[in-house]
């Protein structure tokens, strides 16, 4: 488990992070959502030892850990650090040597994640001749080249064609299923809603959510109700104890201000059909705007 207790973190007098807590669970894929500004580099890079913070504690399997010390991560920055000019193959096993890897070992990493990520025909080709999406690629398998331990990757999705996030997500998936927590940040929300198991959501350098991706669902979805009927549902306004929110014809989404969800069912049934009824599931859309 890697948990992040308590950052803080100023710039000048600026102070961007305030006691950030949340962990990222082996095997499992988090998601780091936030707006611009929210926080969400700074902490990467605390999390990374790339920057030191001013408080708080980033902690690895139970032990601190320090600037230096983190040779087993693997990090993919949001300012791509790659050599425009040097051959992609050649550059991905020259990082795996740079993590200790032996010369065979870095190889034979780099050719079977270049396989993987559908790149072995550029092995050859110098960064700078692949579309950025081809780059973005290369950037994951720079990450990935020494096996690390753990996986911290800002923003991996972003510019990336459907089919480039399948080949993407496969690989992260591979690697978290081995037992690696793997924090992204992103935001492409419905993407992430997809894709990871559990979220953190920081806003103006605070927690504001975190937990898995269901827990965030029925924290913040249980309050909505949707009711569809077979005639006009405008009659849902009337009751006791309940406030509609949306209306359209036969549908309305309303949420309970004392009232009973079921209380309204049998209304309902008392009027007619009944077509869908049910708790709203939010999107993390919604959520997300609701923890701002
Ligand atoms: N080196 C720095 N010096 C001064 N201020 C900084 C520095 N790095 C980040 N900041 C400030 O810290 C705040 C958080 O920035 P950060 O890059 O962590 O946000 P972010 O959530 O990653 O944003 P984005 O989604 O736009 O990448 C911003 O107000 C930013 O201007």
């Amino acid at each position: 488990m890697l948990t992040v207790t308590a950052i803080s973190r100023s710039f000048g007098d600026h102070r961007v992070l305030h006691d950030v807590t949340f962990e990222v669970r082996p095997g499992r894929m988090t998601g780091f959502l936030g707006a611009n500004g929210s926080g969400k580099t700074t902490t990467m890079r605390i999390v990374l030892g790339v920057l030191a913070p001013h408080g708080g504690e980033v902690a690895w399997r139970g032990r601190p850990v320090r600037e230096g010390e983190r040779p087993s991560f693997g990090y993919m920055p949001e300012e791509r650090g790659l050599y425009p000019k040097m051959a992609v193959g050649d550059q991905i096993a020259w990082l795996g040597r740079l993590h200790g890897l032996d010369r065979a070992t870095a190889r034979a990493n780099t050719e079977r994640l270049l396989d993987r990520l559908d790149l072995a025909d550029r092995a050859g080709d110098q960064l700078e001749a692949l579309s950025l999406g081809n780059q973005q690629r290369v950037q994951i398998a720079a990450a990935l080249v020494h096996d690390p331990e753990v996986l911290v990757l800002d923003e991996p999705f972003s510019g990336l064609d459907p089919i480039a996030v399948g080949v993407v997500l496969g690989v992260l998936r591979e690697r978290a299923a081995a037992g690696v927590p793997v924090l992204f940040s992103s935001h492409q929300l419905a993407l992430v809603e997809q894709l990871c198991d559990d979220v953190v959501i920081i806003s103006g350098g605070r927690v504001t959510a975190s937990g898995t991706r269901e827990e965030l669902r029925e924290r913040y979805g249980t309050r909505r109700h949707e009711l569809v009927v077979s005639s006009d549902a405008g009659w849902v306004r009337d009751l006791p104890g309940v406030r509609v929110v949306e209306l359209d014809g036969p549908r309305a989404v309303f949420e309970l201000d004392g009232g009973d969800d079921q209380d309204v069912l049998r209304a309902a049934l008392e009027r007619g059909a009944v077509r869908a009824f049910g708790p709203v599931v939010p999107t993390l859309d919604e959520i997300f705007k609701e923890a701002m």
